[in-house]
């Protein structure tokens, strides 16, 4: 199985790294537009094969599109990160003629692939890829949610002091500062409610410390995360590849589903080797219904700026 991934940034490399480390494909292309730096991370990242016990080939290379024929999963993350201070919104004027060239390349080597975006604002940029594209929906998956309930689940083991993964939970909505939902009244522990065990406080600190989980990592890094995104990357490309039907949240166009449509915005989805195969539609309650409606609004509302790009 073949993985291109676009962009050898940060979260691309990191990516690189989990997918090659735990031999999720067998082969794995990292594309890059500054001359060297992509062979430079494959090179880097290879001479760990004989140390951590791996058999990917990772082959770097510098905007060579030819390389990554027949790729069967691409990701995207080439685009510009916030800096300290900024949202992820005010990265659509560069990154949209980013990603939206980017696929068009894509797509002229590898017409059957699955793409996975990851740039910034991610549903914004999943939006962008599937209308500029017109793929089918199954064939576009915004990465994000995976990214945010992995960091809901840490916080939350971090207020019960237990490990992370006795710790179920998931985040839907718009991957943004405030468009972010975590799912306090699913979550659990164990099979048990969160709640048994935290209060209303406890509980409210941890959504809240979750939507701003990106933000205050770039605060402390001076750009945004790529460890976790890395990861979270890696865990829904090996659901694909290896046809798992894990149920991860996912960018993902809905057309009617939690009373949404014409927007590409976080869902529990089944993701298996046709890449999304089903949005899972769970029942909210009028609480998070009206928070999930609020998200869709700001979600479109930022949409509204690809105007120029798609015309
Ligand atoms: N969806 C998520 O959960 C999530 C998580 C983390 C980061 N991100 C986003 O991912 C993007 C990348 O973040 P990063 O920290 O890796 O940034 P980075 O600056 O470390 O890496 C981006 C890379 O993209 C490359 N690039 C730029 N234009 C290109 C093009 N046209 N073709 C090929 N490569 C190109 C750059 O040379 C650079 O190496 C950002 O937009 C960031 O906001 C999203
Ligand atoms: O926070 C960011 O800007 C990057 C990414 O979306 C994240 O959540 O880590």
């Amino acid at each position: 199985m073949k993985v291109t991934i676009v962009g050898a940034g940060n979260v691309g490399a990191s990516c690189a790294d989990v997918i090659s480390y735990r031999g999720i494909a067998s082969e794995v292309v990292l594309l890059d537009i500054k001359e060297g730096f992509a062979e430079g991370k494959a090179m880097d990242i290879m001479q760990c094969a004989t140390n951590t016990g791996f058999n990917t080939q990772l082959t770097g290379v510098t905007n060579d599109y030819s390389k990554t024929a027949n790729s069967d999963v691409v990701v995207i993350t080439s685009g510009i990160p916030r800096k300290p201070g900024m949202t992820r919104e005010e990265l659509i004027g560069i990154n949209a003629g980013i990603v939206k060239s980017v696929t068009e390349n894509i797509l002229a080597h590898s017409p059957n692939t699955i793409i996975v975006v990851v740039s910034n604002p991610m549903d914004t940029m999943t939006y962008l890829a599937l209308k500029s594209t017109g793929l089918p929906k199954n064939r576009i998956i915004g990465m994000g949610g995976a990214l945010d309930s992995s960091r809901f689940k840490y916080y939350l083991s971090k207020a019960l002091d237990k490990p992370a993964n006795d710790v179920s939970a998931m985040v839907i909505g718009g991957h943004g500062d405030t468009t972010m939902i975590p799912l306090t009244r699913l979550a659990s522990y164990n099979g048990i409610p969160v709640s048994e065990f935290l209060s209303q406080e406890e509980l409210d600190k941890v959504a809240a410390d979750t939507m701003v989980g990106g933000a205050t990592l770039t605060g402390l890094l001076g750009t945004s995360a790529w460890y976790a995104p890395g990861a979270s990357v890696a865990y829904l490309v090996d659901s694909i590849l290896n046809n798992q039907k894990k149920m991860i949240a996912c960018s993902v166009f809905l057309e009617g589903e939690y009373g949404q449509s014409d927007i590409c915005i976080g869902v529990p989805c089944i993701i298996g080797k046709n890449g999304i195969e089903e949005i899972v539609d769970i029942t909210l309650n009028d609480a998070e219904k009206g928070l999930f409606s609020k998200s869709a609004d700001a979600v479109r509302s930022m949409n509204d700026a690809l105007k120029s790009v798609l015309a």
